[in-house]
């Protein structure tokens, strides 16, 4: 194997292995920060120079994988949008490679139900009576049972790899992986089809795809090697999903390529120092700082045995960081990013969760909601929150074009088959004019009453996930006991929300927002970075800063798992907590909340996390 050090050394010896007469496939894991994803687009600017032509000649593609559509766009961009390279996230590819096998994906997804099936039976004859998994288990036979018979009428598949899939012949996005792995194992064929079209795949931040796509990938690589090469960027310590593959690159064969990268670009010095220690207990893997300037790290200890206001603390928190770094910066919400564990934990900071907690309760919302693609989203942020934006401005040429473009009252079937086309005009205006009318009522109208009026008079349709409620007459109120429909429930309360609140949500689904959360800022880099740690708050169980932190002993499970070399909830949190913090390029606060403030402090000391200057307690 091959180890090289600095930058431009890795970059030729990554380039040299793009070699389309002899390739070879290669392993870059290296720390945060280390330049992965900028070597990745220099050396594709090189192979593109010396040989675009024989890629265009052969009709073939560079592939690249990613792991979010923000990423895709970034490396598009840098990439100049140059048709000679595919960038997709790797949803969007495995549908790309299965789409056109309907046959083989049926036969396949046939024996993937009858099996869910089978576990499903067994797990219900063994498991205990009365309990939610036992209550639900039928409920989830019964609709496997109607998909496996519903199967022999597909005609073909459909998949949506950003959005919901509802629609009895379209696959979700766990089974579009699981049938493309499985497909490129067991079919010759489909492995040459995908060598041929990309004699090159890149996969960024491969700790992350899921461990059967990647055993594929190396399988179809050890049948093709010498027309194929495959190239793995990534770091083992940013690994932030469970189904990424355990201690990938260890074992790898001889003939691949792995160079190495030591220094990071990205933080200051002190942020390297604490990203060094955090990751100390995992890896050898330390880096070294290029950037001269020292930087920030301070840690907030917030006491939470007695109530605390915490939009109060975290004020506190930035005013004493804009006193540190002597960067008044940080007293601009929208100049430092703050990060929590979850979505729910954002929306209650950014002042949003009143609409979005509504939507998040439903199973087959939440994906729409996370990325703002439920139609009863984009019907308010699409149409009415850039026509109220234009009307702000009184930007008439904006206002023009957009209801040109959505309402159905400028059709123009509609005017030609009119003998008044002013009096058509006017319509529009007086409708424009009514719905603009309830910001003059209340600076700040509810999303219902927008809605109802949008519906009285017509000037945007109604998507059918609203229409219920939009044409529901108070005399409706009155459902009878148990008559909820899930769905529409969650639009009622979300519809409650302020037109200002649904703002702020679409802030953050743009990431406009000063809010992000620990797992969606992967990749991405900002000045100023204050990280959030509070398990109080979080819904889940997977991860716990309160053991991470020394507050609260490891659970037996933890122990168990240990000891069997398993990871445990411990390890999950380190690497998270590794992720954020390197995310920042100047200075960076930790604020933990936690009922043992002293334990906390104790364990950054002893840990040579923080200097005791460096620790702020409430
Ligand atoms: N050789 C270099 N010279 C100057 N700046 C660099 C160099 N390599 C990387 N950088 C800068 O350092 C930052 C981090 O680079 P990049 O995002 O490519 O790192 P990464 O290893 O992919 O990070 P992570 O794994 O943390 O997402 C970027 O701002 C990038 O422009």
């Amino acid at each position: 194997m091959t180890d090289v050090i600095d930058t431009k050394t890795v970059d030729d010896e990554i380039y040299n292995c793009l070699d389309l007469d002899k390739p070879k496939s290669f392993f870059l894991f290296a720390g945060a920060g280390s330049g992965k994803t900028r070597s990745l687009v220099e050396v594709l600017k090189r192979f593109r120079e010396n040989n675009i032509h024989r890629l265009r000649t052969n009709a073939q593609r560079v592939a690249i994988i990613t792991y979010t559509n923000a990423a895709c766009d970034e490396i598009k961009r840098r990439l100049e949008f140059d048709p000679a390279f595919s960038v997709s996230t790797i949803h969007s590819f495995a549908w790309e490679l299965i789409r056109p096998h309907t046959h083989d994906i049926k036969s396949l997804l046939r024996v993937f139900l009858q099996k869910d099936v089978e576990a499903l039976e067994l797990a219900q004859s063994k498991g205990r009576t009365g309990s939610k998994a036992a209550e639900d288990r039928p409920k989830q036979i019964a609709s496997k049972r109607k998909r496996l018979e519903s199967l022999s009428t597909v005609r073909k598949f459909t998949y949506n790899p950003n959005g919901e899939n509802s629609s009895r012949d379209s696959l979700n996005h766990a089974e579009v992986i699981a049938l493309t792995a499985e497909l490129l194992s067991i079919r010759p064929l489909l492995q040459t089809v995908l060598i041929r079209k990309f004699p090159v795949l890149l996969l960024d931040e491969s700790q992350d795809t899921k461990k059967e796509l990647i055993e594929a990938l190396f399988a179809v690589q050890r049948t093709h090697k010498d027309q194929f090469s495959l190239g793995l960027f990534g770091d083992t310590m940013q690994r932030i999903y469970m189904d990424g593959k355990e201690n990938l690159g260890l074992a790898l064969p001889d003939d691949w390529v792995t160079p190495k990268k030591i220094y990071n670009y990205r933080c200051p010095r002190r942020v390297v120092k604490l990203i060094n220690k955090i990751r100390e207990e995992v890896d050898k893997n330390q880096q070294e700082p290029v950037k001269k300037s020292e930087g920030f790290a301070r840690l907030f200890i917030a006491d939470t045995s007695q109530s605390i206001d915490k939009s109060a603390f975290e004020e506190m928190a930035c005013q004493k960081m804009a006193e540190f770094t002597s960067d008044e910066l940080w007293m601009e919400p929208k100049e430092n990013k703050a990060l929590t564990l979850e979505h729910h934990m954002a929306a209650q900071r950014g002042g949003f969760s009143n609409f979005f907690n509504a939507l998040h309760g439903v199973d087959k919302l939440k994906t729409g909601l996370l990325d703002g693609t439920l139609s009863g989203i984009t019907f308010f942020s699409e149409k009415v929150l850039p026509l109220i934006s234009s009307l702000e401005v009184n930007n008439q040429f904006s206002v023009s074009r957009i209801l040109h473009k959505n309402s159905p009252l400028m059709l123009k079937e509609k005017f030609e088959n009119s003998e008044d086309q002013k009096a058509e005009l006017k319509k529009v205006n007086v409708a424009v004019d009514d719905l603009y009318a309830l910001w003059k009522i209340d600076s700040n109208p509810t999303l219902i009453n927008i809605l109802k009026e949008i519906n009285r008079s017509g000037l945007f349709k109604v998507p059918d996930s609203l229409a219920t409620i939009a044409d529901r007459q108070e005399k409706d109120f009155e459902l009878p006991e148990g008559d909820v429909d899930l769905i529409i429930d969650a639009w009622d309360t979300a519809l409650e929300s302020s037109f200002n609140e649904f703002k702020s949500y679409v802030q953050y689904i743009s990431e406009e927002s000063r809010f992000g959360t620990h797992q969606g800022i992967k990749g991405l880099e900002f000045p100023r970075v204050m990280v959030i740690l509070d398990d109080g708050e979080s819904r889940g169980n997977s991860f716990s800063y309160e053991k991470l932190l020394g507050a609260k002993e490891p659970a037996k499970s933890d122990n168990d798992n240990q000891k069997k070399g398993k990871e445990t909830s411990i390890d999950r949190t380190r690497r998270l907590f590794y992720v954020t913090c390197s995310r920042a390029e100047e200075s960076l606060a930790i604020i933990a909340y936690t009922s043992e403030p002293n334990k906390v402090k104790e364990n950054a000391l002893r840990q040579g996390w923080f200097a005791e200057e460096e620790i702020v307690k409430s």
